[in-house]
């Protein structure tokens, strides 16, 4: 009788055939990535543009079976890297949009993006049932885990707090300001009363760090108005920026996006937010937290800081103290504010200086700006100049110069918006879970709306539209429910950096030309040139 011999165990038999398994294993695991990537899904983004033809065939498979469906799907448009992020851009996706119409789907930093007709835009960006504004923002900012707090309502709580916040205050709080942007004009030159030439070649900075400033007294109250509170507060609204991916078209990083995110967020959060953010400003705030209650009295239209708002709302209404995750959760929307305040209003007034500083606009604009500041300007009884939030409005052809400016500096998007549900728009249908955005250059200049991006400062005026209104055919500060709340306070902020600017100093480009750093993201990345400033008599 022989015995039988026992069955080889897996991992003798893996042993055995190691070599074929693991070839095998090799083979399948390429298979998948590369499936992977043909549809998309996976890492290695660059290397899907080296295969046009294989992903045109998936492509051409997609819509034979979509085409079954009442409705069609919208096509992918492949735009070649070097394309996407060069000028060259724009024409792309013109002529997508121009071919298609209603949708195209244009892949970008690895993920899918749905881009929109300019005639989509009202019903996209008003209609809140069938789109979230909060799931497509966290999206963006590689951020969704904020929403798992407090039921999903960071955004909201953001938005609320300045919508709530600075409306009754507008007036209180451009007050409060307005001193920091008069001073700030001195910061250019060294306060040196000189008639020399000084040379500004960082006007970003300057423009962040007077911006900065003023969202530390807003957010934070006057007592916090350090040096080094306001370089707390500029390198954080910075590394959130990075966060929501402002600087990938111009990032090495562009390549590998997963990857590009990763570390992007792990640095933000561990090297800058944490450190500069919850372990520097925030200790102070939680030493002085008996003291920012004290503001609950207050009248409804007079300054009070936008943490002391929150503090007030979520103070325990028995004890009447601030407990520690409420005042933690305090704390972390007064971080989104500070992001929504501070980076997007920079490099708006630094387009807004770039365009002026340009010798035609000057010889076109500046002689009637001027005129109409000093014909606005207000005068206290011991004769000191100063701006209210009246005296702004009054600036029309300031405001309609901005609006402009805005208008044509070829956002690619500003509003984005998540589907909540399988949507049609147009002839086609748009699946629920979808990043869906207008194409704004494209809403900005479109022949149905403007018939181009021909620069004509002073039209806002003449039609009395001022820069803070939203339309379907003008979106910088986006529409419907979601429009930024922040947006009377941001016009009236680049309005007195503008007239610091120009009203303090004769203003010269050098070369007369400034340079756009990233044509498809001039939403979050300002242009840069070279001022040669004066002092003026
Ligand atoms: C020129 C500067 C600014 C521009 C161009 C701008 C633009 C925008 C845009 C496009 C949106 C999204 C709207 C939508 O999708 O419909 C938005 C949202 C928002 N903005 Fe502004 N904004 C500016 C300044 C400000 C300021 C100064 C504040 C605060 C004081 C602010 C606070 C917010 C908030 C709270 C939201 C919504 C929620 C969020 O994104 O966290 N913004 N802004």
């Amino acid at each position: 009788m022989t015995s039988a011999s026992p069955s080889p165990s897996l991992t003798q038999r893996l042993a055995n055939h190691s070599p074929t398994i693991t070839v095998s294993l090799v083979i399948n695991f390429c298979l998948a990535l590369f499936i992977l990537e043909m549809r998309e899904a996976g890492p290695f983004s660059a290397a899907r543009q080296r295969f046009l033809p294989l992903r045109k065939l998936l492509q051409f498979k997609q819509q034979t079976s979509s085409s079954k469906l009442s409705s069609l799907k919208p096509p992918i448009v492949y735009i070649p890297r070097d394309i996407q992020f060069s000028a060259k851009g724009h024409a792309a996706y013109n002529e997508a949009l121009n071919k298609h119409g209603d949708v195209v789907i244009i892949p970008r930093h690895g993920r899918m993006e749905y881009v929109l007709e300019h005639v989509h835009v009202r019903e996209v960006l008003t209609n809140t049932h069938n789109y979230s504004f909060d799931k497509a923002v966290t999206n963006m900012l590689h951020m969704e885990f904020m929403l798992w707090f407090n039921n999903g309502t960071f955004i909201s709580e953001v938005d609320r707090l300045v919508a709530e916040g600075l409306t009754p205050r507008l007036s209180a709080y451009v007050d409060e300001i307005a001193p920091i942007f008069e001073n700030g004009a001195g910061d250019l030159d060294g306060n040196k009363l000189s008639d020399t030439k000084t040379e500004v070649t960082d006007l970003y900075h300057w423009a962040h760090r007077l911006l900065a400033r003023s969202m530390v007294k807003l957010i934070l109250g006057d007592k916090y108005l350090t040096p080094a509170n306001t370089e707390d507060f500029m390198a954080t609204a910075i590394a959130v920026a990075r966060l929501s991916g402002v600087y990938e078209n111009t990032d090495g990083w562009r390549y590998l996006p997963w990857l590009w995110s990763l570390q992007t967020t792990l640095s933000a959060v561990l090297f800058t937010i944490v450190p500069r953010y919850f372990l520097s400003v925030v200790p102070q705030l939680w030493r002085d937290r008996k003291e920012r209650l004290k503001n609950i009295d207050r009248p409804s239209n007079a300054f009070v800081p936008f943490f002391d708002l929150l503090a007030i709302k979520y103070r325990n209404s028995e004890t009447g103290e601030l407990g520690f995750l409420n005042f933690l959760w305090c704390t972390t929307v007064c971080l989104g504010l500070v992001f929504a305040s501070i980076h997007q209003s920079a490099v708006v007034a630094v387009w807004c200086i770039m365009t002026l500083a340009k010798q035609k606009q000057q010889d076109i604009y500046l002689g009637e700006l001027r005129s109409e500041w000093e014909e606005n300007i207000q005068i206290d009884s011991n004769g000191n100049q100063f701006w209210t939030v009246e005296s702004l409005k009054r600036l029309k052809k300031l405001d309609s110069f901005i609006r402009e400016v805005m208008r044509s500096k070829g956002d690619t998007f500003t509003s984005l918006r998540y589907t909540t549900k399988d949507v049609q728009i147009g002839k086609y249908l748009v699946p629920k879970n979808s990043l869906v955005s207008p194409y704004v250059k494209r809403v900005h200049e479109h022949p149905d709306n403007y018939g181009g991006a021909d620069f004509d400062g002073f039209q806002w005026a003449r039609k009395d539209v001022p820069a803070v209104q939203g339309r379907h055919d003008f979106i910088a500060f986006g529409l419907g429910r979601w429009a930024c709340p922040g947006r009377h306070l941001a016009i009236s902020e680049v309005k007195l950096i503008m007239i610091n600017l120009f009203r303090n100093f004769d203003v010269a480009l050098r070369g007369d030309e400034f340079h756009v750093v990233d044509p498809m993201n001039t939403t979050s990345v300002a242009p840069e040139g070279i001022l040669e400033i004066t002092r003026r008599n």
